[in-house]
């Protein structure tokens, strides 16, 4: 549905997006992470027809998002990062005017109402919160029944209600087809929306797969904690081929590793002859994968690396 090929953009001397190809299925959520400056923005910019690329194609069901911009628009929804409208435009003209643009426009009073803006139909944009803009700005994306979404920063600012109500909308508009590419910054958003995660950082695709994937391919995929009795061969654990790292904390053991970790440390704890108490395994998280993959990019050594 969405094709983005060797796409490189530049700002001056600033390379914001460089080299990055990705192709999103339709009907999948695709989830773009990375760092402040990673060249988020400016990718999905380049998908919407915002920004024209210095090089490198995008295609949006086989349209050109500059040279058919028309025609972009009917299929493609967009709610950017703080998307300003006319100050004095109330949510109801505004909802009235962009629905207008529309051959069979979603009925935008249901729209207000799965928003939570019913109260404030009659308010102008200027007097909205942050969070009723951003809902508004939402609302006005998805009110051409788009077969394509674009979420940049979907739930920043919004409170937990609406960042759930907000989440509902996206598994409902994954479940009617629509592709949707969500730039988000909130993890447990990525991870329970997105099919696949794509994280960017430096304007390059540094890692592209689904949640699960990105957290079992971390070196921290497992985190096993116990207590024991007696002292422990730290060094041993330490030198096991699935364990990245071993520390204590408040007086247990606990070992990050690969999916496998935990059976060898089990393994290596019988050797040295200790009855493991209180043993947690646990997944790592995909703040944890997120972390190693965007650190790794900038090369810290292990000593810079925080205990
Ligand atoms: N209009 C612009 N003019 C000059 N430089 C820009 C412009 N827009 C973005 N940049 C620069 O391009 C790079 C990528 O910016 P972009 O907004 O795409 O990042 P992002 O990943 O969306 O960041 P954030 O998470 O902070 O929203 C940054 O270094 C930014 O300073």
């Amino acid at each position: 549905m969405i094709t983005i090929s060797h796409l490189r953009k530049t700002y001056g001397r600033t390379v914001a997006v460089d080299e990055v190809s990705l192709e999103v299925a339709e009907g999948e959520v695709l989830g773009i992470l990375g760092p402040n400056g990673a060249g988020k923005t400016t990718t999905v910019e380049c998908v919407a027809g915002l920004r024209t690329p210095d090089s490198g194609t995008v295609r949006v069901a086989g349209l050109d998002p500059r040279a058919d911009r028309a025609a972009l628009t009917r299929l493609l929804g967009v709610q950017l990062q703080e998307s300003r409208l006319q100050p004095k435009i109330t949510v109801e003209e505004a909802l009235r005017l962009w629905s207008a643009l529309y051959d069979d426009p979603l009925p935008w009073r249901g729209l207000v109402e799965r928003l939570g803006l019913e109260d404030r139909v009659r308010s102008k944009f200027r007097d909205l919160s942050g969070g009723q803009q951003q809902r508004l700005s939402i609302a006005l994306a998805l009110v051409g029944r788009p077969r394509a979404v674009i979420l940049d920063e979907l739930s920043t600012g919004l409170d937990p209600r609406a960042r759930r109500d907000a989440w509902q909308i996206v598994r409902d508009l994954s479940a009617d087809g629509v592709t949707v590419l969500l730039v988000t910054h909130a993890m447990e958003e990525a991870h329970q929306l997105c099919d696949r995660i794509a994280i960017i950082d430096a304007g390059r695709v540094r890692a592209l797969d689904t949640p699960d994937a990105l957290i079992a391919g971390a070196s921290a995929a497992t985190v096993t904690s116990f207590a024991v009795e007696d002292t422990v061969d730290l060094e041993s654990l330490r030198q096991l081929g699935s364990v990245s790292g071993v520390r204590t904390d408040a007086g247990r053991i606990v070992v990050e590793g690969s999916d496998g970790a935990a059976l060898d440390v089990l393994a290596d704890l019988a050797r040295q002859r200790l009855a493991p108490t209180g043993l947690r395994v646990v997944d790592g998280t995909l703040d944890t994968a997120y972390l190693q993959l965007t650190d790794g990019i900038h090369a810290h050594t292990p000593e810079e690396q925080p205990a």
